[in-house]
C-alpha cells in the first residue's frame, strides 16, 4: 500500500523531470527520437479528433460550398483536410446558427438547402446581409481571444497564460498576442513533417495570410526549423526549452475555444434581441377599434363622429372596457394620447346610468366629478365634455374654477344644474367648506377623475385632494389619468382608489415617455445669454417654419413676462400667460394660441400639463423644470396626435445636474450658438432696461 502511494506521489514528479526540459533535456528513459516521436503522435491525435468533431457538424463542407471538395485520392491537393483553425472557424459559423455540434441533422447545409430554394429568385442571398456581429455572421475566433484577453474584466480570464509558443521560450510572447499563438499552433502539429507537400500548405497559408499572420507564419518557418535541426540530430543547437507534455496537452485542449465560441453566440443572441426591441416603433396614435364597436351611447358615438372621431385612439381602447365595468384604475399613456375623451366616455355612460337607474330625486345629485390642476384645462375638458353632450338632452357640464366670482359660480349650479363638474381643487373645496351646498350635491356622486393625477396627488394639491375625497360617497368609481405615474404617487393613490383597481400603463415599461417622433436636445449657456439664445433659437426656427407655432416654458411668473416682453421689443410675434395675468385675459390668450399660427406663447407651468394646442411646432424650456415629470408634460406641448415636434431645453452651466434626470430620454447635445453681436448687445440692453423697469414698478 505504501508503496503504491509513493509511486502515486512520485509519478508526476518522475514525469516532470523527463520531459519539462527544466533540466536535461532527453533523461534516461526516453531518447530524442522516442521524444520527437510521441509529440508528433499526440499533436496528430488531436488534429484528427477535431477534423472527426468538426465533420460531424458538417459546416465544414458548407465552407467549402462553391469549391470543389478535394478528394483524397487527388494527389495534387495537398489540402485534402481544412486547416485546425478553419475547422475552428467552421464550427464558430455552425454554433452560430444555433446548432448543436453532435446533432448531425441540424447545421448549415440544411440552412443552405433552404437558402437555395428552388422557386427562390437566384442571387437573393439572404445571409449576405448579415449585419456584422450578428448571430449568424462569422465568428473571428483569432480577434475574439485577441478581445478577450485584453478585456480584463471579461469572464474568459486569460491570465492564466495559455502560452502557444512552446517553440519560443516560454514567456516570450506578450500575452496579448494570443492570435499570433494561435496560428502558431496550427502549424506546431506539422513542424516535424518533412514532406513537400506541407510546404504547400504553409506556402498557401502565408500567402492568404494577413501581416499578422505572416508574424505567426514566420514563427513557424523558425519552429520548423528548429524541429528539422532536432530531427536532423542537431538538438545541441536548440537554445529553447521544452515544455513539458502535460502543457502541450492542455495546449490542445480547445474545450476553452468551444466555449468561447458558444459564449460569443449567445452574446450575440442577447444584443441582436436588444436591438429588436429598440428597433420597435411607437405604435400607432389610432387603434383597430371604432367608437361604435364599443358599446357606448349612440348619441355619444354621433358627437364623436361630428367631431371627426371614428376610430378609437389607443389608451381609448385600452381604458374603455375597464372604465364601463366600474373598475378602479390608474391610467399611463403618453401626452397628446387621447386621454381626455377615455375619462369623459365613461363618464357619460355613468350619468346615462345613473339617470336610468335612480328615481327621481329630490336634490340634484352631481354624477361625474373630474378634477385637474389648472383653470385652463379645466375650461378645455368642459369643452371638450361640451361636444360630445352635443346630442345629450338633459346632461350638462360645468366648470368651478379660481379667478371668477364665487356668487356667478353658485347661481350657474343652482339655475342650471349639471351632472357632471370639471373643477380645480381649490375652488371645489370653497364650494365644500363654505356651505355653499355643493357636499350635498355630491352625495350621489359615481365617478371621481383625476386629471393630471400626479400632479394632484402632489405636495402642492394633496390637502386640498385628500379633503375633497373624504366628502365623496365611497361607493363611487375613481380614475386617475396622466403621461407620468411615478411610483410614490401610485402608493399614494390608494388615497383615492379602492384595493382592486387596476393599473393600465400603455406607455409600456422600459419604453421612452415622449412621443417618438418629437426631437429633443439641450443646450448649456450661462445664464445671462439665455434670453440672447431664447432669441436665436426662435429665429431659427421662424426661418425653417413657416407656419410656426411655439411655446418658451419659464420658471417664474416674473421671468416669464420679462421674456415676452424682451422678445416682442425684438419685433416677436408673442403672447404671454402666468399666474400674474387675470383669468380673463389668460383664457382669451388660450383661445387665441389654440386658433393661430405663426404666434408664440410665453408661459409659466400654467400651460404645462394637459392643454392641447394643437401643431405646436416648438418648445423651449428656459431653465429646469420643476421634475423630471414636468419636462416631460411640457414637452407633450408638441408632436400631439402622433405629430412630429421638437424640444429644446436651456440650461446654465450649474443646472447640468438635471440631465441625470433624463438619461433615459433622447436628449442631444446642440452646440453653443453664434449669435450676431449687435444682436446680443440689443437683446442684453433690452433686458437690462425691462429688469430696472420691472424692479421700480
Ligand atoms: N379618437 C380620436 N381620434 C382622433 N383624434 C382624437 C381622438 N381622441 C382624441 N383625439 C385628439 O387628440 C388630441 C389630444 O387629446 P388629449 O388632449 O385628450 O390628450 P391627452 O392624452 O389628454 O394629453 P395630455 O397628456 O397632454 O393631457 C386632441 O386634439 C383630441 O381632439
Amino acid at each position: 500500500m505504501k508503496l503504491a502511494r509513493m509511486s502515486d506521489l512520485l509519478r508526476p514528479r518522475f514525469f516532470n523531470q523527463l520531459l519539462c526540459g527544466e533540466g536535461q533535456t532527453f533523461l534516461r528513459c526516453l531518447n530524442k527520437w522516442q521524444w520527437k516521436h510521441l509529440q508528433e503522435k499526440n499533436a496528430w491525435e488531436m488534429e484528427t479528433r477535431l477534423l472527426d468533431l468538426g465533420r460531424m457538424g458538417s459546416p465544414i463542407h458548407v465552407k467549402l460550398a462553391g469549391e470543389p471538395i478535394p478528394s483524397s485520392s487527388d494527389s495534387s491537393t495537398n489540402c485534402n483536410h481544412m486547416t485546425l483553425e478553419c475547422h475552428l472557424n467552421a464550427m464558430a459559423d455552425h454554433l452560430s446558427e444555433g446548432a448543436d455540434l453532435l446533432n448531425e441533422d441540424d447545421g448549415s447545409l440544411q440552412l443552405r438547402a433552404r437558402l437555395h430554394r428552388p422557386n427562390e429568385r437566384p442571387g437573393l442571398i439572404r445571409v449576405g446581409n448579415l449585419r456584422q456581429g450578428s448571430v449568424r455572421s462569422p465568428i473571428d475566433l483569432r480577434k475574439l481571444m485577441a478581445e478577450l484577453r485584453g478585456n480584463s474584466t471579461s469572464i474568459y480570464n486569460f491570465s492564466t497564460s495559455r502560452d502557444y509558443s512552446t517553440l519560443r521560450s516560454a514567456g516570450s510572447q506578450s500575452k496579448s498576442n494570443l492570435g499570433k499563438s494561435f496560428a502558431q499552433r496550427r502549424f506546431k502539429y506539422r513542424k516535424n513533417d518533412s514532406s513537400s507537400s506541407d510546404d504547400d500548405v504553409e506556402n498557401a497559408d502565408y500567402r492568404e495570410s494577413g501581416p499578422e499572420d505572416r508574424v505567426a507564419v514566420g514563427g513557424k518557418r523558425r519552429a520548423k526549423e528548429i524541429g528539422s535541426l532536432a530531427a536532423l540530430a542537431n538538438y545541441d543547437v536548440k537554445v529553447r526549452k521544452r515544455v513539458p507534455l502535460k502543457k502541450i496537452e492542455e495546449e490542445l485542449d480547445f474545450s476553452k475555444d468551444m466555449e468561447l465560441i458558444r459564449h460569443e453566440v449567445g452574446r450575440r443572441r442577447l444584443v441582436e434581441e436588444a436591438d429588436k426591441t429598440d428597433e420597435v416603433k411607437e405604435e400607432p396614435f389610432l387603434s383597430e377599434k371604432r367608437f361604435d364597436e364599443c358599446g357606448i351611447s349612440p348619441l355619444t358615438v354621433k358627437a364623436m363622429a361630428a367631431a371627426g372621431y371614428v376610430q378609437m385612439t389607443r389608451v381609448q381602447e385600452a381604458t374603455l372596457s375597464v372604465s364601463l365595468e366600474g373598475k378602479d384604475a390608474v391610467i399611463k399613456a403618453k401626452t397628446g394620447t387621447g386621454k381626455s375623451a377615455a375619462f369623459l366616455l365613461p363618464a357619460i355612460e355613468a350619468v346615462l346610468k345613473s339617470a336610468s337607474s335612480s328615481a327621481k330625486q329630490r336634490v340634484h345629485q352631481i354624477c361625474v366629478l373630474i378634477l385637474c390642476p389648472t383653470r385652463e384645462l379645466a375650461s378645455q375638458i368642459t369643452a371638450e365634455a361640451t361636444a360630445l353632450l352635443r346630442f345629450h338632452d338633459g346632461i350638462g357640464v360645468q366648470s368651478l374654477v379660481g379667478g371668477t366670482r364665487f356668487k356667478d359660480d353658485q347661481r350657474r349650479l343652482e339655475f342650471d344644474p349639471c351632472q357632471i363638474v370639471v373643477a380645480t381643487p381649490g375652488r371645489l373645496l370653497d364650494h365644500i367648506e363654505n356651505k355653499g351646498g355643493l357636499s350635498v350635491h355630491l352625495m350621489g356622486l359615481k365617478m371621481l377623475i383625476l386629471d393630471e393625477a400626479d400632479h394632484l396627488l402632489d405636495l402642492g394639491f394633496r390637502k386640498d385632494v385628500e379633503k375633497i375625497v373624504d366628502c365623496l360617497p365611497r361607493g363611487r368609481q375613481s380614475l386617475l389619468f396622466s403621461a407620468t405615474i411615478p411610483k410614490e404617487v401610485r402608493r399614494i393613490s390608494q388615497l383615492v382608489l379602492k384595493t382592486d383597481h387596476v393599473f393600465i400603463d400603455t406607455v409600456g415599461l422600459g419604453s421612452v415617455e415622449t412621443p417618438v417622433k418629437v426631437r429633443q436636445s439641450y443646450l448649456v449657456v450661462p445664464h445671462e445669454l439665455h434670453f440672447q439664445v431664447v432669441h436665436h433659437l426662435l429665429k431659427k426656427h421662424l426661418m425653417q417654419i413657416p407656419d410656426y407655432k411655439v411655446i418658451v416654458f419659464c420658471t417664474t411668473g416674473m421671468v416669464t413676462s420679462l421674456m415676452y416682453h424682451v422678445l416682442r421689443e425684438m419685433k416677436m410675434n408673442v403672447r404671454e400667460m402666468h399666474s400674474r395675468k387675470p383669468q380673463l385675459y389668460r383664457t382669451r390668450v388660450s383661445d387665441e394660441f389654440k386658433q393661430s399660427k405663426r404666434l408664440i406663447l410665453v408661459t409659466s407651468d400654467v400651460s404645462a400639463r394637459g392643454m392641447n394646442y394643437p401643431d405646436v411646432s416648438l418648445v423651449i424650456q428656459v431653465g429646469i423644470p420643476c421634475d423630471r415629470e414636468q419636462y416631460i408634460h411640457r414637452l407633450g406641448r408638441t408632436g400631439r396626435e402622433g405629430k412630429d415636434g421638437e424640444g429644446v431645453l436651456l440650461l446654465a452651466p450649474w443646472e447640468e445636474y438635471f440631465l441625470d434626470e433624463l438619461k433615459e430620454l433622447p436628449l442631444e447635445k446642440l452646440p453653443s450658438p453664434d449669435i450676431e453681436p449687435p444682436v446680443k448687445l440689443k437683446v442684453q440692453f433690452l433686458t437690462l432696461l425691462r429688469i430696472s423697469g420691472l424692479l421700480t414698478v
